[in-house]
């Protein structure tokens, strides 16, 4: 079977290389770099809205993702925001916010969101993956992968093999249902 063109609106280069190795052959990904512009809101009308803009953008089926790692004493703050704070305090400053919680419980979260065109309500598909913030460790090259362990794990996301994170990320599981909605459709068309 031909290879199934996608089409992948994102400014992170690191998402696109862990989705593209995600998705495997079958799927020929497509990507457009753009960091669209992300309103306020709850999670998914985040997401929801930035394929909206995507699609848009590229006039035919397009998907876009927003990642999101919430922390539990924080009521799943900084959650879509994490980037902002992130940029703006680092990963210890993402440490010190815990200080005086003696919960360190988090939520690492993709919600991918797919649409066939601009007119077309938009499907979204989410990974969860539960775990705790700890002090950095692990390469520093995405994100906020050295603060991260997952639940099940005595390794931070950064130092966890790239192939084991593929296979059990948030980024994974969010992928896994794009994955299988796009084969039923594949099927029926
Ligand atoms: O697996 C991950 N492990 C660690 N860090 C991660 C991961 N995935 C996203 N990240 C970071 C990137 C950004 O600081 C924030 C999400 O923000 P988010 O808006 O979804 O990503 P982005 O603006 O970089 O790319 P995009 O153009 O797809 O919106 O968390
Ligand atoms: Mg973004």
């Amino acid at each position: 079977m031909a290879a199934q063109k996608l089409v992948f609106v994102t400014g992170n280069k690191n998402k696109l290389a862990e989705t593209r190795r995600i998705l495997g052959d079958h799927f020929q990904l497509e990507s457009v770099n753009i960091d669209l512009p992300e309103l306020q809101g709850t999670n998914q009308e985040i997401a929801l809205e930035k394929c909206r803009q995507a699609s848009k953008i590229v006039n035919g089926p397009v998907f876009v993702e927003d990642t999101g790692l919430g922390f539990n004493a924080l009521n799943g703050l900084p959650g879509p925001y994490i980037k902002w704070f992130l940029e703006g305090v680092g990963l210890e400053g993402l440490n010190k916010m815990l200080v005086g919680f003696s919960d360190k419980g988090a939520a690492a979260y993709c919600n991918i969101v797919y649409t066939t065109g601009p007119d077309v309500e938009p499907i979204i598909f989410e990974g969860r993956v539960e775990g705790k913030i700890v002090d950095a460790r692990g390469p520093t090259s995405f994100g906020w992968d050295p603060v991260f362990q997952p639940d099940g794990y005595d390794q931070t996301y950064a130092e966890i093999d790239s192939s084991i994170k593929n296979t059990m990320s948030h980024r994974f599981l969010a992928v896994c249902k794009l994955r299988a909605y796009l084969a039923k459709q594949e099927v029926q068309a």
